[in-house]
């Protein structure tokens, strides 16, 4: 895999309260990725460094092995070649959504048949041809995150560098935000996409970075966070009325690690790839169990953040 991006050792102070504590991460060519982190993580403070609108402490950025230093020529180089999704939207209200598209283009020199098609291009990849010529006060919040993100990828940039992209807004337009993301996966760019929706996580992600308290915690694929803690089965059984079920009897099936009954509830957790179910259903049905619901639940991101810290993605 080929790094476009690297960085060592970022750090942040305000006076004395450290809000990045050295971090080192990759982004590699043609990726998704996803940092993960609750609320004052330090994930916008690691992309107002990567996008140069904030300075570290200490540590280094480089950009397909250049050093990026804070001289105005490689800034100007390395904004360039970005897309910057900021958190907040950054649009004039007053001009139709494609003045602001022909605005924002032309800031990266783009002019003439290029900055035309550049701007068709992005009317269509926001689903806003229609609206191009309104003002972008009549758009839903949806619309408005959008063009906003078409704003900041018209000019081609080859890494997307997006800030909680679909903070407040509706399911459908959060869907379009997620599939445009894809699209641009497929055309070639390289995406960082930052969230504390697990959801949006699962969705769309490659590769995870897991951050906490100014820290990365864990960074890996779905499959690998989810395969480090274990990666089990977990059912929850309600009975009509327990009766005599015991923890000891469900730990003869194979597979079953964890047994807790409280009242008429089974929580069981089993090994990944071994199917019991329905031998635990037989077990239960053989002591005269009445079972009024089984829900299943596979390892989500939430357990993986759980497991590692103690406490949820969103408290
Ligand atoms: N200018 C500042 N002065 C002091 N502390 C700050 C400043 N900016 C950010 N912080 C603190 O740095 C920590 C990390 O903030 P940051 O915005 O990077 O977190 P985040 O993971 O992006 O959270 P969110 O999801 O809320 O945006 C927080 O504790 C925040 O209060």
């Amino acid at each position: 895999m080929e790094v476009m991006l690297k960085c060592s050792k970022l750090s942040k102070s305000y006076k004395e309260k450290v809000v990045l504590k050295g971090i080192d991460f990759e982004v590699y060519k043609g990726e998704i990725l996803c940092i993960l982190g609750p609320n004052g993580a330090g994930k916008s403070t690691t992309i107002n460094i990567l996008t140069a609108s904030l300075s570290s402490n200490g540590g280094e950025i480089s950009f397909k092995g250049r050093q990026i230093k804070r001289r105005r020529k490689d800034l100007t180089d390395y904004k360039q070649v970005l897309g910057i999704v900021p958190q907040d939207i950054a649009l004039y209200e007053e001009l139709s959504a494609e003045r602001n598209l022909r605005f924002f283009a032309s800031l990266y020199g783009l002019q003439g048949e290029t900055l035309n098609t550049a701007v068709e291009e992005a009317l269509a990849f926001a689903g806003l041809t229609d609206r191009r010529k309104d003002k972008v006060k009549t758009f839903s919040g949806g619309m408005k995150r959008r063009l906003n993100i078409a704003c900041a990828i018209a000019h081609k940039p080859e890494l997307v560098i997006m800030d909680e992209p679909t903070v407040g807004i509706d399911p459908q337009s959060r869907n379009h935000i997620l599939d445009s993301i894809r699209r641009l996966q497929e055309n070639g760019m390289t995406v960082i996409y930052t969230t504390h929706y697990m959801e949006e996580v699962e969705a769309i992600s490659t590769r995870i970075i897991i951050m906490d308290y100014g820290a990365i915690i864990a960074e890996g694929t779905k499959e690998d966070l989810k395969e480090s803690i274990g990666n089990d089965k977990r059912y929850t059984i309600e009975l009509e009325e327990r009766k005599k079920i015991q923890a000891e009897d469900l730990f003869s099936i194979e597979g079953v690690k964890n047994v807790k009954i409280e009242e008429n509830i089974l929580e069981l957790s089993s090994l990944k790839g071994i199917e019991n179910l329905d031998r635990i259903i037989a077990l239960l049905s053989d002591q005269g169990e009445k079972i009024k619901n089984i829900t299943s639940e596979a390892t989500s991101l939430e357990t993986v953040f759980l497991k590692l810290t103690g406490r949820k993605l969103r408290d």
